[in-house]
């Protein structure tokens, strides 16, 4: 009798399988593997059981319980007799995308450090191919690789009123992604917080119409409500039905939105800032918490880790193991409703264990995803599929034309000498744009290095139409003459930004990523001198995270021959030296009020306010 392969979800199937799980369970059916352990944790109980067995029957648990007790046939039995079995590591809020690798190769990055399933937080790519974006999520799965997707199709589809992409997400989409199959299981981050509450937003029916769609599947609705502390702010907040957040920067933030019943994700970089705070008031029940990732390159996770690095971060917190084992396994599984196939060592679920020869420092012997194993050490010994992503995937980037230095000038208005310019930073999330005074040569204004001022632009690259508006900004980019850095990775519309010290320069910069179908390209004094293909959707690629460590690494070197300039910010992400994190500079949600996006008609000069809705010249 042949079962369903168990890889993407549905009802019928998962049904199927349990029937047979059952039969196993009783031992009326024969097991696969019996995998003995010196030690379990049941995180339903925070307790640990010793010399227990976990009966596997295909990709699922049939049989848990003291060694040699099982009384079924199986055929065949693994004993780790020194090791500690916790459930697999999951990410209740990871974008993907951010590491730079397509799913198949994430997981073989991610397996061999615990994680074994992640609720993807598919706003990245959804903006660069809606229509496409549950497709390309499963299409890693389908090929049989263990690292569960379970797919959250983005609200930020575009992120907000003013910005137009490769997606388009309301009520119908929502609706018709929830009802594909069980794979779907929410909506992403809720961020766009003046579409949710001011009925005169351009965005507010889409964004209802998603969360009701949401609603009437029994999906969860995820939020981001950064900067919302106050206790109105708080109140709207998960009065609206929002349930999570995982912005959460202070542990006042942490602590208003836990007492009004909001799910905290708390990631690593706020951990010094939240857990002293939860742990001086002897929080009781941590069941509210769950540890995330949110965003991580690959060669950020080659160097500290994935979600193992959160758990160990945790721990090295003060946060007590088993409690912090559950705040990465049982209680963002059950704050997704996934419960039922993730989170723990228990019958019917996923055989997803993490074997630690040590447990408080999250030391990983071997791990097992789907009943199999997947890794010993940090050697990845799964499947690794050679996926020939289609052209909607690969070829992603339509900008339309090879541009010139003329495209990024920025024209005076007749007869003047100098402008007034409007200056934003990198996080800038004051309640208005900067403002200077610009020198105007031959009708154009120019950029003042002495000042750290030079100019950054944002290219369209989803109408084809070429269209793209530049403005002045303080503290980033290159001092060096001639030097541009580009790129199409630009949360979360994902256009093309480039920065440069001249216009030749940013021209030649984007007009090369157009040949590689986006990354990174760097030129310094007029010389393309480091790219990186991201060629899947511009935002990921297809290859190792090793190989695609290789790459950077060649781009931070050639970045580290230029001068940078800074400026302090609003956030401590933002950092001297190769301004990586510009890829969150265009940001268009809280905290921003004053952004830059790709021009419209609504909004020719690409400058407006996320708040109110007014845009504003660059230059005047
Ligand atoms: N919030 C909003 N958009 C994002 C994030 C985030 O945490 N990460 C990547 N895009
Ligand atoms: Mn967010």
């Amino acid at each position: 009798m042949s079962l369903p392969n168990d890889l993407i979800l549905s009802a019928k199937d998962d049904i199927a399988i349990r029937q047979d799980l059952v039969l196993v369970a009783l031992g009326k059916r024969p097991a696969d593997l019996a995998i003995r352990v010196g030690r379990l944790l049941n995180v339903h109980t925070r307790m640990w059981a010793l010399d227990q067995e976990i009966v596997v029957k295909g990709r699922r648990i049939a049989w848990v319980g003291p060694a040699g007790q099982y009384k079924g046939e199986v055929a065949g039995r693994v004993h780790y007799p020194d090791l500690s079995a916790v459930p697999g590591f999951g990410e209740v809020h990871k974008h993907i995308e951010s590491t730079h690798l397509t799913p198949e190769y994430e997981a073989a990055l991610v397996l061999p450090r615990g994680n074994t399933w992640t609720c993807e937080a598919s706003h990245e790519f959804a903006n660069v191919d809606g229509p496409n974006n549950t497709a390309f999520w499963k299409t890693a799965r389908s090929h049989g690789v263990p690292h569960k997707v379970f797919i959250q199709p983005g609200s930020a589809v575009p992120p907000s009123g003013w910005e137009s992409t490769g997606g388009h997400y309301g009520y119908e989409e929502q609706r018709g992604f929830l009802t594909e199959d069980l794979s779907v299981v929410s909506l992403d981050e809720v961020m766009d917080w003046p579409a949710v509450w001011d009925p005169q937003n351009p965005a507010y029916e889409r964004i209802w119409g998603m969360i009701r769609a949401t609603v009437e599947q029994r999906g969860v609705v995820e939020g981001h409500g950064a900067g919302l502390v106050e206790a109105h702010e708080t109140s709207a907040f998960a009065a609206s039905g929002i349930s999570s957040d995982h912005e959460i920067w202070s542990f006042e933030d942490g602590w208003e939105k836990i007492n009004r019943g909001i799910f905290i994700e708390i990631r690593p970089y706020n951990f010094p800032e939240v857990l002293p705070g939860l742990l001086e008031r002897g929080l009781p029940d941590w069941c509210n918490i769950a540890f995330t990732t949110d965003d991580r390159s690959a060669s950020e996770t080659l160097r500290i880790g994935a979600s193992d690095y959160n758990l160990r971060s945790a721990i090295e917190h003060g946060v007590p193991p088993e409690t912090a084992i559950q705040c990465v396994t049982l209680n963002p599984a059950r704050h997704m409703r996934i419960d039922a196939w993730v989170g723990s060592i228990t019958p019917g679920r996923y055989a997803d264990l993490v074997l630690l020869d040590d447990v408080g420092s999250v030391s990983i012997s071997a791990v097992y995803a789907d009943g199999l194993l997947v890794s010993e050490g940090k050697q990845y010994l799964g499947p690794q599929p050679d996926i020939s992503w289609p052209e909607w995937a690969s070829e992603t980037l339509n900008i339309g034309r090879l541009l010139t230095a003329a495209d990024f000038a920025v024209r005076a208005p007749s007869d003047r000498h100098s402008v007034q310019a409007a200056l934003l930073r990198p996080f800038h999330w004051n309640q208005d744009f900067l403002t200077t005074e610009l020198k105007v040569e031959n009708g154009e204004v120019q950029r003042d290095t002495a000042r750290k001022i030079t100019k950054f632009a944002i290219i369209d690259r989803y109408s084809g139409n070429g269209k793209l508006a530049s403005m002045f900004w303080l503290g980033c980019g290159p001092a060096d003459p001639d030097t541009a850095l580009a790129c199409s990775v630009a949360h979360d519309s994902h256009n093309v930004w480039t920065v440069g010290s001249s216009d030749r320069a940013m021209a030649m910069a984007v007009n090369h990523l157009q040949e590689i179908a986006g990354g990174w390209v760097l030129v310094h004094r007029g010389e393309i001198v480091a790219e990186v293909c991201y060629e899947i959707g511009g935002l990921m690629t297809a290859r190792s995270a090793e190989e695609l460590d290789r790459e950077m690494q060649q781009l931070y070197s050639a970045a580290e021959k230029i001068e940078w300039m800074y400026e302090p910010s609003a956030t401590k992400i933002w950092k001297p030296g190769f301004p990586e994190t510009l890829i969150f500079a265009t940001l268009t949600c809280l905290p921003w009020r004053w952004v830059f996006v790709a021009p419209s008609d609504e909004v020719p000069s690409g400058l407006v306010n996320v708040n109110t809705g007014q845009s504003h010249p660059v230059v005047w």
